[in-house]
């Protein structure tokens, strides 16, 4: 089967900032893949070029085998993007039929409404809706032509944590529709852990890991031991078990980052340390992306780890 899109060797060159830089992936039909990567990394830039709203420096893009700036291949797109704004005095409802319009095989009002949990407001207009119920209407007119690709750029900033929720519901279940493949881009990395196939991580306009959320956390090759101490444990007792790089606490509960677990369960074990409900875990995609970004911040000598902190969100 033909791939859906195909970067080959990619770079785009804003005057003298690669944004991204030779980066080759092919991306099946009906995958759900995640653009990962801190503030400037990349992805927003290698959305445009699938999309082609802009053109590569060198390399090609392929959707569906064609250039993405031909109409033809744009109709098979939904898109939500970072910064849009909306038309005034123009109802809900109105909004999605115009869009729906575009199309030749629309999905129908009544689904999109559904879909973007928006049927209460299908009559109020558009740029009076909250700032989390203007995202969902963007979700509302990116499906309203039931599109092949569906590219999301932090589809959910500024919806609540219910509505986040609803929206990557509606959207495991629709993305499992018509072999309909999902490029998205997320800072809630718990988020891209629950719903993508596949994971980009890029870093400094490049690819710097690629595989399914198991593979990136085995790559990271981090282990947990997490268990909750009991009143007399002291901090110096954890930190003076063997190989622990790296101690965490909150409250009572402790996870230590390892690279040997059974000698830290041991230790606890035989140094009769009070200490219960044990858990040795790969830790989250979260911590993953955090030792990755941070190998290759070493490995060149820059300066994310602050960066870092202050883009990944909880
Ligand atoms: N139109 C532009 N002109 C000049 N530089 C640009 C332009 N668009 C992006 N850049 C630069 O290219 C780099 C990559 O930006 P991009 O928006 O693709 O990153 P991102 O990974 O999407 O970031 P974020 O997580 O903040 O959305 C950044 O250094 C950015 O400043």
């Amino acid at each position: 089967m033909e791939p859906a899109i195909v970067l080959d060797g990619v770079s785009k060159k804003y005057g003298d900032k690669m944004a991204v830089a030779q980066v080759s992936a092919r991306i099946e039909s009906g995958t759900i893949v995640a653009l990962l990567g801190p503030n400037g990394a990349g992805k927003t830039t290698a959305i445009s070029l699938m999309l082609g709203l802009s053109h590569p420096t060198r390399g090609s893009v392929r959707v569906f085998g064609e250039n993405p700036i031909k109409t033809s291949t744009r109709k098979h797109f939904g898109v939500m993007l970072q910064q849009v704004s909306l038309p005034a005095k123009v109802q809900v409802r109105e909004l999605i039929n115009l869009f729906r319009s575009y199309y030749e095989r629309p999905l129908g009002l009544d689904a999109l409404l559904k879909m973007a949990d928006l049927e209460e407001f299908a009559r109020k207009e558009a740029v009076k809706l909250s700032g989390g119920q203007q995202r969902r209407l963007q979700f509302a007119l990116a499906m309203a032509g039931n599109p092949d690709i569906l590219f999301l750029d932090e589809p959910t900033v500024g919806m609540d944590v219910s509505a986040r929720r609803g929206f990557w519901e509606h959207l495991r279940s629709s993305a499992g529709q018509n072999g309909r493949t999902i490029i998205l881009t997320t800072h809630h990395l718990d988020e891209a852990d629950a719903i993508a196939d596949r994971i980009l991580l890029m870093q400094d306009g490049r690819i710097t890991a690629d595989g399914s959320v198991v593979d990136i956390k085995a790559r990271a090759g981090n282990r947990y031991v997490s268990f909750v101490a009991g009143p007399n444990v002291r901090q110096e007792d954890v930190a003076a078990l063997p190989a622990v790089d790296e101690a965490e606490w909150s409250g009572r509960h402790v996870r230590i980052r390892t690279s040997q677990p059974d000698d830290v369960l041991r230790a606890i074990i035989g140094r009769e340390l009070d200490a219960s409900h044990f858990e040795i875990s790969q830790g989250q995609l979260e911590d993953a992306f955090i030792s990755l970004t941070k190998a290759n911040e070493h490995a060149k000598g820059g300066a994310y780890a602050e960066q870092l902190a202050a883009t990944v969100q909880n």
